[in-house]
């Protein structure tokens, strides 16, 4: 029977570790990214983000927030700090309820009101996805922040699917000429890398963050969208309204020794 968690109360993060002992491991994710100690290394590749956009994919309300599966054999990630190939599995976000907070990473301490990450795993040295999740090396998440700001027309693509998901465990097919790309800021040869972990249980300790520098702008009320999604462990509060999912992000974990390698100087 799988375990209950989330984000607040008692089976909020600080007490993850007790039925998911990674949780309290010493590579764990989201960490604080300090601008005045990470590591110029000057031999990361460019990276390669190929994307298809005839791919048919399929939005999820997992009940710890909206995910979008990809099933795309061209969909592929390499280059930068990457040995292997990568392949694009899903991609989901983590927000706040407010737009003061939402990130799960910081920088220098600064938060920002939401973080997207694109979820690929290893198929060189795997030979699926449940395989590398919980691998060293078996995952690799781009990660993008997300500011309040000017409108983003390539998330309406995805928003205008919430309606169908507002419950949970609702799915619903996206089959439109959508690629998951444009949902990445234009500069990407400036980012940090680091070796983590699932930033939510099992806290598999098998993933390599790349974190753009450039962060993305959505407009205020593409944020509230995020936030219309129903949360699905909680029962019904007394006024018997859905719970919203709000503040599905992770705090900060210990660095414990790790450089974080920055792609620029
Ligand atoms: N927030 S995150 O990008 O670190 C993240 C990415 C993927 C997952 C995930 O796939 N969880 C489901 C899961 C966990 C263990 C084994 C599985 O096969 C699937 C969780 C967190
Ligand atoms: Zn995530």
């Amino acid at each position: 029977k799988p375990v209950a968690w989330g984000y607040e109360g008692d089976i909020g993060p600080c007490n993850w570790h007790k039925y998911f002992p990674k949780a309290g491991g010493k590579r764990q994710s989201p960490i604080d990214i300090d601008t005045s100690a990470t590591q110029y290394d000057g031999s990361f590749k460019p990276l390669r983000i190929h994307y298809d956009s005839h791919m048919c994919s399929s939005l999820t309300n997992n009940g710890h927030t909206f995910c979008m599966s990809v099933n795309s054999d061209q969909c592929n990630l390499s280059g930068g700090p990457l040995e292997d190939k990568y392949r694009l599995l899903q991609f989901h976000c983590h927000w706040g309820s407010d737009d003061t907070k939402g990130s799960e990473h910081t920088v220098d301490g600064h938060q920002y009101a939401a973080e997207l990450h694109l979820v690929h795993w290893n198929t060189d040295k795997f030979k699926s996805a449940d395989e590398a999740i919980e691998k060293n090396q078996g995952i690799a998440v781009l990660t993008a922040f997300i500011k309040a700001g000017k409108e983003h027309r390539g998330w309406n693509h995805v928003l205008s699917h919430f309606k169908d998901i507002k419950k949970v465990q609702g799915t619903s097919t996206v089959n439109e000429d959508f690629n998951p790309k444009c949902l990445l800021p234009e500069n990407q040869t400036d980012y940090w890398t680091y070796e983590g972990s699932l930033t939510t249980p099992p806290c598999h300790e098998s993933v390599r963050f790349i974190i753009f520098k450039e962060v993305v702008e959505v407009s205020s009320e593409q944020l509230a969208q995020f936030r219309s999604l129903c949360v699905c462990s909680s029962r019904k509060r007394d006024t018997g309204e859905d719970e919203h999912l709000v503040d599905n992000f992770r705090p900060i974990q210990p660095l414990n020794g790790r450089v974080v390698k920055a792609s620029f100087q």
